[in-house]
């Protein structure tokens, strides 16, 4: 049967005047055959007038008729008209394949109502995160089961043999591995593979805490320690552990009376709380964790010997990224489905371009700089594709991210031309903010005005 998109429509002009969303319906030509009411009144025109008439002529900075021609649907654009911002939908209407028309939605009517309906979401997304993590460190503090953990190269293989070996047992593990490795994700999958997995796993950073608390907070206090002190005393991160694990992060840090401390619980296996004379014994396994060659910290008398071989009894070597380059692709496509679930948006692809830069770059800050490399090249591409251009300037230094094809100019102009449209994207994704593009961006404030008004980019032209 053949489709009269205008006949059609006529009879459901009732139920689209009542819709809050303006309506629009090109045909072929892209020539109006339909108006809903609310958005003829906000445009100013008779409806009735307006149809058969080219919709350039009608709405402004529309896209209706790109659509048409090329039967691309556009989904969440940002339209000027009238000097305030839209937000519009755009799909082609096709029959029997071709496309006979094409229908756009505006679907917020101003930046503000936008923003807050942003916002709001925002902020019940980012309250269930809060409770879904609170959940899962309460069960057991641990929540990467070594499956959870992305990489099959042989390197990471032997690690997750060597994890599974010796996960059973008491022995304290000594887990190395430069920055952003994934030492503390190994931890707790060292706990999730042990008899005490239903135990507490208790992660304590010591190179986070002040040295005059790292005491208490390992071992605890008694009431009345000392000023301030809570009434009943505090129990440490030792006593929080008992039967399950005690995670030492940054284990290098710890000062050298601290260390001696240390050394003494684990050879007695006893713990006396700050300002208690009671000895309680403990039941603890202990893993710890170091980007730092405690070897040369031991030879340098800024760690302590007989220390170093009690927590060494076991050590896992965490390789650095750029050994194991053939994980980068499985963990890329990780990260961009977590992302994925989480906006709910679909999880685009690297292009191939992309994907071979990720897999030359050095990665000095390993997993942890490739996951945030590739959030803020979520954020800043549309579609479904991750281009070179949408990864940060730290992995494209000294490569080639503008499209060739449009190469003219001098370099300086190009360059420019370069800087504006990341800009132009960074705020688009930041919806105007300022700041958040300048984080994104890793420049600092000033540096992003001072661009800005160099590049004429005012912030009216962007949501925010
Ligand atoms: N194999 C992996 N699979 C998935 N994510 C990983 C993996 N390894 C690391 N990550 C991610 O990388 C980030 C850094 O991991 P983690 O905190 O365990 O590193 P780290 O070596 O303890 O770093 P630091 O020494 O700076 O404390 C985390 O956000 C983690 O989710």
């Amino acid at each position: 049967m053949n489709i009269h998109l205008g006949r059609d429509l006529a009879s459901l002009n009732l139920a689209l005047d009542a819709l809050d969303e303006w309506v629009v319906v090109v045909d072929e030509s892209a020539k109006i055959l339909f108006i809903n009411q609310p958005y003829a009144q906000f445009l100013g025109v008779k409806r009735e007038t307006s149809y058969g008439r080219y919709v350039v002529d009608v709405i402004e900075n529309t896209r209706m008729h790109l659509v048409v021609e090329n039967g691309q649907e556009e989904l969440s654009k940002l339209q000027e008209i009238r000097g305030r911002h839209m937000i519009a939908n755009r799909y082609p209407i096709r029959q029997a394949g071709k496309v006979i028309g094409a229908i756009g939605f505006v679907l917020y009517h101003d930046t503000h109502e936008w923003r807050q309906m942003n916002t709001q979401i925002k902020a019940l997304v980012s309250e269930l995160d809060f409770y879904r993590r609170a959940l899962d460190k309460e069960q057991t503090g641990a929540h990467y089961h070594i499956n959870d953990l992305i990489g099959r190269s042989p390197l990471i293989k032997a690690v997750n043999e060597k994890i599974k070996k010796v996960a059973g047992g008491d022995a304290s593990v000594l887990i190395r591995g430069e920055s952003g490795t994934g030492k503390e994700l190994y931890a707790h999958a060292l706990h999730l593979l042990s008899e005490r997995s239903k135990a507490p796993f208790i992660k304590i950073n010591c190179a986070a805490i002040p040295e005059n608390l790292l005491e208490s907070e390992l071992f605890g206090y008694a009431e009345g320690a000392f000023t301030g002190a809570k009434r009943g005393g505090k129990q440490g991160k030792f006593q929080l552990a008992d039967k399950g694990t005690l995670f030492l992060d940054e284990i290098g840090d710890m000062p050298l009376t601290m260390q001696a401390k240390l050394l003494r619980v684990l050879q007695d296996r006893e713990i006396e709380a700050v300002g208690s004379n009671r000895l309680v014994k403990i039941d603890v396994r202990l893993v710890t964790a170091t980007h730092q060659p405690l070897e040369k910290l031991v030879e340098a008398g800024e760690f302590r010997e007989d220390l170093y071989y009690r927590i060494n009894v076991v050590s896992v070597d965490l390789p650095p990224l750029r050994d194991r380059r053939e994980d980068i692709p499985a963990l890329a496509e990780h990260f961009l489905n977590r992302l994925a679930a989480r906006t709910g948006r679909r999880a685009p692809k690297l292009t191939a371009d992309a994907l071979t830069r990720m897999l030359e770059y050095a990665w000095p800050g390993n997993v942890r700089e490739m996951e945030n490399a590739i959030e803020s090249a979520f954020y800043l591409s549309q579609g479904y594709k991750i281009s070179l251009q949408a990864l940060p300037s730290s992995l494209t230094a000294g490569v080639s991210v503008v499209d060739k094809s449009l190469v003219q100019g001098t370099l300086k102009e190009q360059l420019a031309m370069a800087e504006k449209d990341i800009l132009e994207q960074a705020l688009i994704t930041c919806k105007g903010n300022r700041q958040l593009a300048a984080k994104m961006l890793g420049i600092g404030k000033t540096t992003i005005y001072d661009k800005l008004s160099r590049y004429e980019l005012t912030n009216e032209s962007f949501i925010g």
